[in-house]
């Protein structure tokens, strides 16, 4: 089961792979012509009726498929308002092979197509491209096609329907049988027609692996204002000051609008000197301890995600603290470093993401393998266990939540140095302030190591934590 906007990333991600979308279509084109086979025989009358994107291109192929049929593709609307050059290539194909087509500019035109003489109906006005009611001439053919009794193959969903839910904002084909793509839609379960799910050649490769697919998504309504983009709270600082500096940065530099530091106080001077865009909040004291809880909790209640974790240490104040905060604390998080061995044990109505490399994910009290594989699974199923999204860092990266799993294979051996963990911890949590925790993970793991992979070709193994932070941006426009 797959919904429309995470088809449209598995697609894009096969298009990276090297499948490019022609493809996708020559294989939908084949498997539709391939279930108008199992209906009527050779010879028969079939009426493509097309629509303007690639729902029509589909069928645009399917026609070079039923070379020994009568075969008329329609197309609605002018071929020159045929929004996707793959569509349009597949069109002008047909041109060129001279093979039947018809426009139809006009409602009236429909009756030409003599739809109640076919022997059968393909439906490949709108898939997943549909948005709202049907409108003209989508609308006025879809009833002439409903007021047939010639059987209708609808390509991947019925011309009107919403892929995920199955309503129709308006009028909706009547299909027959629905000829889907890759894996079913949920919209799909809720008629009770026939459904062939067909292969059409994308490796699970577009789906277990995070690929610029999964960075959609990611652009910025244009009236948008300040604080629309994010405002996180790090946790951070005590023994060490680099780490919370590092992730509040990163935090900035992959699109949160504001980043405010809760911190010692010991430490305050130090982590604002990193940079005057840090709003830092000082804690009394000079480690995170109990009596700062109550302060904390009041800032993390006003900001949309907290980091918790780095640079804070490990001294039992601190992780008693860090208990207190996520047991009071019920927004999102990430956790990262010494903070996450309080984990498994706390009981919280937080949303965490928990960024561990193995090593922490063994003080938790997961397990791990060197094969990737079969780490992914042990990670699934601790994710599972502690009922939290799991970003476990390594060559692969496993991101897991007691759903799905996803693996990042970008960065590089360069990125054992200090502080890219920091980073990605602020990079998580600036896309977990627009993302669910899943994708927010993976989206954050393949971005953290793209920035790791621009800096090492600059900087080989000299690549430094701060590199990262440079290259963030540049990441996301890959
Ligand atoms: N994702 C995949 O792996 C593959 C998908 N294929 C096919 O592509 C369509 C989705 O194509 P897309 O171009 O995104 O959208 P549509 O063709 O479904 O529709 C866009 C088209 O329709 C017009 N439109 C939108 N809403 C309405 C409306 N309410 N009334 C009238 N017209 C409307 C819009 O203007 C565009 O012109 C998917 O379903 C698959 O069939 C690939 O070919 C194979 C791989
Ligand atoms: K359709």
């Amino acid at each position: 089961m797959i919904r429309a906007d995470r088809m449209a990333a598995v697609d894009a991600n096969a298009a990276a792979l090297g499948i490019p979308r022609k493809q996708l279509m020559e294989s939908s084109g084949n498997a539709v012509a391939r279930v108008v086979r199992t209906e009527v025989d050779p010879g028969s009358r079939i009426v493509l009726v097309c629509g303007r994107g690639n729902n029509g291109g589909d069928a645009f192929v399917a026609a070079r498929f039923l070379g020994d049929y009568d075969v008329e593709t329609a197309i609605l609307g002018r071929p020159a308002a045929i929004g996707t050059d793959i569509a349009r290539e597949n069109w002008d194909a047909l041109q060129e092979a001279d093979l039947p087509t018809t426009t139809i500019t006009d409602t009236i035109h429909l009756d030409g197509l003599a739809l109640e003489d076919a022997d059968c109906i393909v439906d490949a006005m709108l898939g997943t491209g549909v948005t709202g009611a049907l409108r003209e001439p989508e609308a006025s053919a879809a009833r002439a096609i409903n007021a047939t009794d010639t059987p209708v193959v609808s390509v991947d969903v019925p011309s009107g329907v919403d892929a995920d839910t199955g309503d129709a904002a308006g009028v909706a084909v009547d299909a027959d049988h629905v000829v889907t793509f890759h894996d079913s839609k949920p919209g799909l379960e809720s008629l009770d027609i026939p459904v062939t799910v067909a292969d059409i050649g994308i490796p699970e490769a577009a789906e277990l692996f995070v690929g610029p697919g999964d960075l959609r998504g990611r652009g910025r309504a244009a009236e948008s204002h300040k604080g629309d983009h994010g405002e996180l709270l790090v946790i951070g600082g005590g023994p060490y000051t680099g780490a919370p500096a590092l992730s509040a940065q990163a935090a900035l530099r992959a699109g949160a609008d504001l980043v405010h530091v809760a911190c010692p106080a010991s430490v305050a001077a130090q982590i604002q000197s990193y940079s005057e865009n840090l709003i830092v909040h000082p804690f009394e004291g000079d480690r995170f301890a109990p009596r700062a809880v109550d302060t904390v909790v009041d800032l993390a209640a006003e900001q949309d995600v907290v980091i918790c974790g780095p640079g804070l240490g490990s001294h039992d104040e601190t992780l008693a603290a860090v208990e207190s905060f996520l047991e009071s604390y019920s927004g999102r998080a990430v956790v990262d470093a010494d903070a996450l061995s309080v984990v498994p044990r706390v009981e919280t109505d937080a949303t965490l993401i928990c960024t561990p490399h193995q090593g922490e994910l063994i003080k938790m009290g997961g397990e791990t393998d060197d094969d990737w594989e079969r780490r992914a699974e042990l990670v699934a199923e601790f994710a599972a266990e502690i009922g939290q999204t799991l970003l476990v860092k390594g060559a692969y990266d496993v991101i897991a939540d007691s759903d799905e799993t996803r693996i990042s294979r970008t960065g590089n051996p360069g990125m054992t140095v200090g502080g890219t963990g920091d980073v990605l911890a602020g990079v998580v949590g600036s896309l977990f302030t627009g993302r669910e925790p899943r994708d927010a993970a993976a989206v954050g793991a393949y971005i953290n190591g793209r920035a790791g992979d621009l800096a090492f070709e600059e900087a080989g193994y000299g690549l430094v934590a701060t590199d990262l932070i440079e290259r963030l941006q540049e990441a996301f426009e890959q």
